[in-house]
């Protein structure tokens, strides 16, 4: 597992990985969570050591954004799962309101701010508000929030800002730095959904979300109205599909396919894996969430995640 230094580390068992360094939005959401606020908590440089960090069993559990109510799924992090080959399975999430701050050098004005600095997440929710008041400035992708924000206090001319969520300074080794704007999000009240991350079957008590990808084996006219057929004739409600690309080749996709299973349906949804496989098409099981209206926030308590607290 990569730590922020690059080195090899052994993390202690029942320790949560999640996209790092301290104060990412990430971290804030984590540390939200009634079963996860209190154990050791492992930052790490990006969802890919994320998920092979719980793959590893180098930590037990992992945390990632996975939805935003502005920008959708986070595509990068459910391809990475779908493709992985071990049994990392999501079993909860979180929601988190996400203010988006403009941090930079104490006293800098936005005339000197020359750069700007972020995730890309932050980056896309701010894009009205950054054209309006930095047009100017050059915009860099970081690999967080809170990296972003480590290069404004590394940049002693004020030239950098960074966008960062507002407890993002509070975090351990972050000095010379202030909010300088709040709420610059272009969308008020954006919300983004974490998924947290466990390996093995263990998952949230009945009603859940189950998610699962499904992989064609080719591309036919039809091909995902028959996927989706079997959902129905299985009397399965779907609540979201999306395709993503398979990256083997223009048009490939698969498709992410995410119902809604009270307790009565949960041996209806192997019936209806077992039937795609039987066509052919892939399944892979991504895991699942406790049902909640859109827009839930707040976590429930450990049994939702399988594991004791
Ligand atoms: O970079 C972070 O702070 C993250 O946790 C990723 C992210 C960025 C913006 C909104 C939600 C999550």
């Amino acid at each position: 597992m990569k730590n922020f230094s690059g080195n090899a580390t052994e993390d202690p068992v029942g320790a949560v990985g999640y996209l790092g360094p301290p104060g990412t939005f990430t971290h804030q959401a984590t540390l939200t969570h009634p079963a996860l606020a209190e154990r050791a908590h492992i930052p790490l440089a990006d969802a890919e050591s994320v998920i092979g960090a719980v793959a590893r069993g180098s930590v037990e559990l992992g945390v990632l954004a996975w939805e935003s109510s502005v920008a959708g799924l986070v595509g990068p992090t459910l391809d990475l799962l779908a493709a992985s080959a071990s049994e990392v399975r999501i079993r909860d999430d979180i929601a988190l309101p996400v203010e988006m701050c403009l941090w930079t050098r104490p006293g800098a004005r936005l005339g000197d701010v020359r750069r700007v600095a972020s995730h890309a997440h932050a980056l896309t929710q701010c894009r009205g508000w950054l054209r309006a008041h930095l047009p100017a400035a050059t915009v860099r992708e970081t690999a967080s929030t809170a990296a972003a924000l480590e290069a404004v206090a590394r940049d002693r001319r004020g030239t950098t800002a960074a966008i960062a969520s507002a407890g993002a300074g509070n975090a351990p080794g972050v000095r010379g730095v202030t909010v300088s704007r709040r709420a610059i999000g272009d969308i008020p009240d954006a919300v983004t959904r974490f998924v947290v991350l466990g390996l093995g079957a263990a998952g949230p008590r009945e009603p859940r979300r189950a998610l699962l990808a499904c992989f064609q084996p080719q591309n036919r006219p039809g091909s995902l109205l028959r996927i989706l057929r079997v959902f129905a004739d299985h009397g399965i409600e779907l609540t979201h599909i999306e395709s993503r690309p398979t990256r083997t080749g223009l048009g490939h996709y698969y498709f992410l396919v995410e119902c809604l299973l009270p307790p009565s349906r949960a041996a209806s949804l192997e019936r209806a894996a077992a039937r795609l496989r039987g066509m052919g098409v892939r399944v892979k099981d991504l895991g699942a969430t406790p049902f909640a209206p859109a827009g839930r926030s707040g976590a429930p308590g450990p049994a939702a995640l399988g594991v004791p607290a």
